[in-house]
């Protein structure tokens, strides 16, 4: 697992035991596929599979709440405060294949604003794990609520599914859309309000 993320790129960044167990692994995947792995194309195949996995599955190195209460800052706004399209690509934990799409989310905060940047981190913080698209919006959700405790928190993933795409049904075209909401946003108005503000995005 990545101890810690700062540069992805860096090959020390990637346990060596686990990059080898996992490159183990790969090596007999690609030949119960039919294939050479002692081809030249294939011969860094394992290892790199092995870095890749990690990487699209990071978010289990990091800590989802703390990244929210680092950077949290005492503010007497009561407007709601919204971050749209963020870009979203995680893995459905029943083909690992990726699903990929934007999430919206938004707060009204009570006392307690929290660093911008700190709401794509924590949509990452989730999304780069196994994953269904409820869950990952759930969980959005409840992690701002219990980190800034807002009068609502707004939640919309927009995502499509390789899984549906790549094989399967193979509908090309289809987008799921999730939404999870607590507090002021159970309101008809505050949600409307919140769904016209990121409508243009919504299909
Ligand atoms: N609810 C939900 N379902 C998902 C998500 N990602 C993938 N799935 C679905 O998970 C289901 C798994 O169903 P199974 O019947 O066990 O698997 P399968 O035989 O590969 O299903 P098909 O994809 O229909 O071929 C499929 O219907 C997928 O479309 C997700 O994020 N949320
Ligand atoms: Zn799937």
């Amino acid at each position: 697992m990545i101890k810690e993320i700062k540069s992805y790129e860096k090959i020390e960044q990637y346990d060596t035991e686990i990059t080898e167990a996992l490159a183990d692994n790969y090596k007999v995947i690609i030949e119960n596929l039919g294939e050479d792995v002692t081809r030249e194309g294939l011969q860094k195949t394992p290892e790199r599979a092995a870095k890749a996995m990690q990487y699209l599955t990071h978010g289990y190195g990091l800590d989802p709440l703390e990244i929210l209460k680092s950077a949290m800052f005492t503010e007497d706004h009561k407007q709601m405060i919204v971050v749209k399209d963020i870009e979203v690509y995680s893995m459905c934990e029943h083909h690992m294949l990726p699903f990929f799409g934007k999430a919206h989310v938004a707060y009204i905060p009570n006392g307690k604003i929290v660093g911008l940047s700190k709401i794509p981190r924590v949509v990452d913080a989730f999304a780069r794990r196994m994953q269904v698209q409820e869950r990952l919006t759930d969980q959005i959700k409840n992690c701002i609520q219990e980190a800034l405790n807002p009068f609502g928190v707004a939640v919309v993933i927009e995502a499509q599914h390789m899984c549906m795409q790549m094989r399967g049904i193979q509908k090309q075209n289809s987008v799921t859309t999730t939404s999870s909401f607590t507090g002021a946003f159970e309101k008809d108005k505050t949600r409307k309000e919140f769904i016209s503000l990121v409508s243009n995005k919504l299909s």
